[in-house]
Formats: C-alpha cells, sequence, structure tokens
C-alpha cells in the first residue's frame, strides 16, 4: 500500500473514531438526564421546548456550580471591623529644677473606620467579593510630652449602586434575620459600616482641680466588628423574561454591545447581562437579560427566585416567548403567574410581548393565530413577531421599547428602609442603661449587662491602681451596686460584667477590683515577705510541654515553692483530704490563690493539665 493510501486511511479512521466519541458523549449526558437524574423537579413541558433541535440540558453539577457562581456574583459576604483605638498613656513632665511638672501623657487616637462608597463606574460587587475581611488600622498610642497618637487609616470599600446593605449574623453563614442598614443608590454616597473603637484617654485628660497627678489612663477601645450582607439589584429600562432557550441572549447580543453566551440549551444565562442599546436620539436603552424561568420559579425552582429581583426596578418588560415551543401561550401565562406569585407588584409592570424564532418555518406557519391568542390573553396590543438571530423586526422592536420606556414614570420602589444604624451599632452606649441576670440554680452569681458598662470594663486599664476605683465609682454612679444589693447580692458574691469577674463588696471597701489583679498584687507582696508557695509533686520527674522534666519534690527551680510530695501520703488518695491538707498549709504561712484540681491515682491531676498550683 502507498503511503498516501495509508495515510488517507489512518485519516478516516481517525474521523470515524472521532465521531463515534461525540456521538456517545452526546449521549450519555441525554440518558443520565432522561432517567432518575432530573436535576430539578422540572414541568413536563419543558422537556419538549425543543422537539426539533437537540436540546441539551444542562447536569446537576453545572446547575449547582451555577447558582453558587451567581450567589457570588450578586450577594457577596464582607467582614468589616473598625480598627482598635489607641492606649493612652500616663507619663509626667520632668524639667531641669521641675521634677513633677504635671500630667503629661497623650490620649490614643481614635482606630480607622470601614466605610463603603457608591461608585458609578462599578457595576457589580466582583471587588467586594475579592476581600472578605476588611479593617480599620489601629489607631496610634498616645506618648509622653503630650502627644496624642495619629489617627488609624480608614477604609473606603467601593460598591456599585443598587447596593443594599444588610447586617450580617455573627459568622458569615449564619442565617438570621437580616436588618437592612441602607441602600448605596447614587455615585457618592457614603456609609459608615464599622466605627473604629475610641482612643483611650492618657493622664493629662484625667487632670482635675482634685488630682493635680493623676496616675490613670484609658486602653483603646474595640474598633465594631460585623458581617455584612451586601446585595446588588442590576439597575435597566427594560427586564428581559422568557422561559429558557426562548432566544433572550440572543436579542442581547444583537442590539447591544454585550457579550452574553447563547447555546441551544436551557439555563445558558446563568448570572444577568446589562447591555445597553444605542438608539439615533437620546439616551440608549439598557437591557437586563435574565436566566430562564420555569414554573415554580418564584417557589426557588430552577435559577430560581434570585433573579426576579433583578428586573424588580425595569421600568418594563420584554416578555420573550418562544414561537418554536409546543405551546407558546401556555409558556407565556406560566411565566405571567410567576411572577404574580413573586411579587404583584412586578407582575403589574407593563409588558412588551415578542413571539421569537419566526424566521422558523413552523413558527411562522402558526405566528398569527399565536399572536392574536396573546394579544387577547395579555389585554394589550403590544405584541410583535421577531426573529432575534436574523435580527427580523428588531430595530422596530427597540425603538417602540424606548419610546414606552420613556413614558413610563420612573419605578420607585418600596425603600429599602434601614433598621440598624451601623456607624453607632456596638461603639457608643446609647445609654447607661443595664439589667442584671441571675440564675437561682447559681445562688451568689450575679451578670450586669450593659453596653455602657462593658464598654467602660473594656477600656479599664486594670494596671492602673486608680483606673481600678474609677471603675469603682462608675459602678456606684450608675446604680448598679445599689442594684444589685437590692436584689440581694451579698458579700463575696460573684460579680460578671463582660468578661471580667469581681467579688461584691457592699462595705465598699476596695470594691470591684478584679480578682486577678488582687491575687497579682497580693503574689508580689508575699514574694517581697520572702513567703513561699506551694507546689504539688508526685515525686517523680513531670514531663512539661517542652519535653523537659521537673522532679517535683525536690524542685531545684522552685525554692521559694512549699512542696507537697503527694507520693508520700498514707498511699490510700481517696483518703487525702484537700482541705484538710489546705488548712495545714495555711497555717503553715502558704496563702491561697490557685485553682484546685483533682486527685488521681497516686498523683494530683490538674485541672487545665498544669502540674503546679501555686497557693
Ligand atoms: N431559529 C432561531 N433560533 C434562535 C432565535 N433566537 C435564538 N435562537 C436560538 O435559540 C437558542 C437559545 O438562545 P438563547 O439566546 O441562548 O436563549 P435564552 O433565552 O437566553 O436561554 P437561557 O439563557 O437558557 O434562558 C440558541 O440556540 C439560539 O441560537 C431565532 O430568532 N431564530
Ligand atoms: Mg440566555
Amino acid at each position: 500500500m502507498s503511503s498516501f493510501k495509508l495515510q488517507c486511511l489512518c485519516a478516516s479512521l481517525i474521523i470515524i473514531l472521532y465521531h463515534s466519541i461525540l456521538t456517545f458523549s452526546y449521549i450519555t449526558p441525554l440518558r443520565a438526564y432522561s432517567s432518575s437524574h432530573l436535576p430539578l423537579h422540572l414541568p413536563s413541558h419543558f422537556q419538549l421546548l425543543h422537539p426539533h433541535t437537540h436540546t441539551r440540558p444542562p447536569s446537576p453539577s453545572r446547575l449547582r456550580a451555577a447558582q453558587d457562581d451567581y450567589q457570588f456574583f450578586d450577594t457577596t459576604p464582607l467582614n468589616v471591623a473598625g480598627g482598635p483605638g489607641g492606649t493612652g498613656c500616663v507619663s509626667f513632665l520632668r524639667e531641669k529644677g521641675e521634677p513633677l511638672k504635671g500630667p503629661s501623657g497623650g490620649s490614643g487616637a481614635n482606630g480607622g473606620s470601614v466605610y463603603l462608597e457608591c461608585d458609578e463606574r462599578l457595576n457589580t460587587l466582583s471587588g467586594v467579593r475579592q476581600r472578605i475581611h476588611v479593617k480599620g488600622s489601629k489607631g496610634e498610642n498616645g506618648k509622653g510630652k503630650s502627644r496624642d497618637g495619629k489617627k488609624g487609616r480608614d477604609v473606603v470599600i467601593k460598591v456599585p449602586p443598587g447596593t443594599i446593605v444588610r447586617e450580617g449574623g455573627k459568622t458569615a453563614r449564619e442565617s438570621v434575620e437580616k436588618k437592612v442598614a441602607g441602600e448605596l443608590k447614587s455615585h457618592g454616597d457614603k456609609m459608615l459600616v464599622a466605627r473604629g473603637g475610641r482612643g483611650g484617654r492618657g493622664n493629662k485628660a484625667f487632670k482635675s482641680p482634685k488630682n493635680k497627678a493623676p496616675c490613670i489612663a484609658e486602653r483603646g477601645g474595640m474598633g465594631a466588628q460585623r458581617w455584612l450582607n451586601l446585595e446588588l439589584k442590576l439597575v435597566g429600562d427594560v427586564g428581559v423574561i422568557g422561559m429558557p432557550n426562548a432566544g433572550k441572549s440572543t436579542l442581547l447580543s444583537r442590539v447591544t454591545n454585550a457579550k452574553p453566551k447563547i447555546a441551544e440549551y436551557a439555563f445558558t444565562t446563568i448570572i444577568p447581562n446589562l447591555g445597553v442599546c444605542d438608539l439615533e436620539e437620546g439616551e440608549g436603552l439598557v437591557l437586563c437579560d435574565i436566566p430562564g424561568l420555569i414554573e415554580g420559579a418564584s417557589d426557588g425552582l430552577g435559577m430560581g427566585h434570585q433573579f426576579l429581583r433583578h428586573v424588580q426596578r425595569n421600568k418594563l418588560l420584554l416578555h420573550i416567548v418562544d414561537g418554536s415551543s409546543e405551546n407558546p401561550v401556555e409558556n407565556f401565562q406560566i411565566i405571567n403567574k410567576e411572577l404574580e406569585k413573586f411579587d404583584s407588584l412586578l407582575a403589574s409592570r407593563p409588558q412588551v410581548v415578542v413571539v421569537n424564532k419566526i424566521d422558523l418555518e413552523e413558527v411562522r406557519e402558526r405566528s398569527e393565530s399565536v399572536l392574536e391568542e396573546l394579544r387577547k390573553i395579555a389585554g394589550h396590543s403590544r405584541v410583535l413577531p421577531i426573529s432575534a438571530m436574523k435580527s427580523e423586526n428588531v430595530k422596530e422592536l427597540m425603538f417602540r421599547l424606548k419610546k414606552f420606556a420613556d413614558a413610563q414614570p420612573e419605578v420607585v420602589l418600596p425603600e429599602a428602609s434601614p433598621n440598624v444604624n451601623l456607624g453607632t451599632l456596638n461603639v457608643e452606649a446609647d445609654s447607661e442603661s443595664f439589667h442584671i441576670e441571675t440564675d437561682p440554680s447559681y445562688p451568689g452569681q450575679w451578670r450586669v449587662v450593659g453596653e455602657y458598662i462593658e464598654g467602660v470594663a473594656k477600656m479599664t486599664h486594670w494596671e492602673y491602681p486608680e483606673a481600678v476605683e474609677r471603675f469603682g465609682r462608675i459602678i456606684f454612679a450608675t446604680g448598679i451596686s445599689d442594684e444589685l444589693e437590692k436584689l440581694g447580692a451579698a458579700e463575696g458574691d460573684l460579680i460578671m460584667i463582660d468578661t471580667y469577674d469581681f467579688d461584691f463588696s457592699p462595705a465598699k471597701t476596695n470594691p470591684y477590683i478584679p480578682q486577678e489583679l488582687l491575687d497579682q498584687d497580693e503574689l508580689i507582696l508575699a514574694r517581697e515577705r520572702g513567703e513561699k508557695e506551694l507546689r504539688w509533686g508526685t515525686g517523680e520527674m513531670v514531663e512539661d510541654e517542652e519535653g523537659g522534666g521537673m522532679d517535683m519534690v525536690g524542685d531545684p527551680r522552685s525554692p521559694e515553692a512549699w512542696v507537697v510530695d503527694l507520693s508520700k501520703e498514707d498511699g490510700d488518695d481517696e483518703d487525702w483530704d484537700d482541705a484538710e491538707e489546705l488548712e495545714l498549709l495555711e497555717d503553715f504561712g502558704a496563702f491561697d490563690r490557685g485553682e484546685g484540681g483533682e486527685l488521681g491515682d497516686g498523683e494530683y491531676v490538674f485541672e487545665e493539665g498544669d502540674e503546679v498550683v501555686t497557693f
């Protein structure tokens, strides 16, 4: 065989093989679809939309991906956080001959805030999607010589017109009733969504005639932090609606510069497309092509109701009926019913109806009767035959649409009425009001809840005794202590405010100093007095986290510790009386400051895996 013949044979073999693969790959998805793999509960007529064309329905995974894509595209969660405020400074000016010239600690600056700003050049939320977490920067700390800190940098996030802002839940996916915080409509609209924390005051700010040398400063406040949900409604003059495959995208591609995907299967369009149709006079006409609607769309079937939101703002609707479908008139009615179910306001929007694909012979043949019936059902005469593909009657349609759109009043949507103000929410307490929670099953424990007092607790610099005292005074001034007494709180009860625990002391001596601070002070004093700490041990080496060991009995690293060797107890640990032992040790001069644990087999097991308990 000549090499030419051999080449021809190879080529034809390849062609045959190629075709058989194509056919196979074509049949497979159809089979999958028509059996139990229906991606959605599609109405029966859906599959008959194109009896004469090769309708290849989307695979379930494609649909799922499309919905994800869409969600991503149009609504996006965003985590915003104001920067924390800078901490105030405690310092005193010392000059030659005047070692104590007065307090000079500057205040910390406010943290940077996060804003959203409307920018008309944008038409998607894609820019926002790329940054899920946005944070203002920290305010600078105050410094000596009365130097206040520099304010943290604000962050401004640009969003397109028509962005609705909702307060999200505590996490990105938490489904809470999302309160509307507002809408950014026109260029330049700005909204504060997370205020930066307040800067803590330095000791200079606390100077008063009574206290000329205050040794007190505040911590910077935390900035507000929250999840937002941004939602964009596309704005167009004409919303293009219709069943899948009706030719919506084809029309958009013929009359505008948009390049939507067009194909002979349903749900080709998975995200809305906007296109501007330039007409000879006046401004262009903005068309919004959305994914095809099917029966049940308002209940979330198909690409679902998400898309219907987009056409809510359009002045009028262009309803494209696929002339080649089995029952164009029924399809028309189904779509209208879905609109009605979704939103009656949307259903009452004026429509222009076109019967598409009249270039096809069988469509042309029955178009007159279909048009007549549609006019009757629609109750108006704005019903035209077109061929989007062949641009037949399309120019005429656009002019009529434009004229009709101009005559329509602007659509006034019910205002997205804000019910939260993110600018102030969780940052500045509106009032000093508080309430006290208690649970009878936990006697002697009280939680004080109030934005103001919790904010003060967060900003208190517990290291400065004067700051602690000031906190105590605020507790009295706000009436919290009176209220606690009225409710029956007694000396030594546990009072919880935010993350801080306090001992209640109605005798008002040194009240409300956090236990951890008291412990700290006492430990320092005890060390100064040369007192020892108590450590428990088993007499064996105990491995610490770094892999090092420690002989608990004779721990050379802790000469200041009392060491109790548990291995030398009477052998039965259960008999070992915790309280008695502690008393004994207290008699010895050890004092309690640590947390106890449980006794295990031959060794002391500590609650948090510590090998040491200090007394
Ligand atoms: N013969 C003919 N075919 C058309 C015409 N308009 C659209 N088509 C075809 O119909 C099929 C569907 O068109 P699309 O524009 O993707 O339909 P769609 O309404 O956007 O569909 P979805 O995006 O799935 O909702 C494509 O194969 C088009 O080529 C027309 O006027 N005549
Ligand atoms: Mg389309």
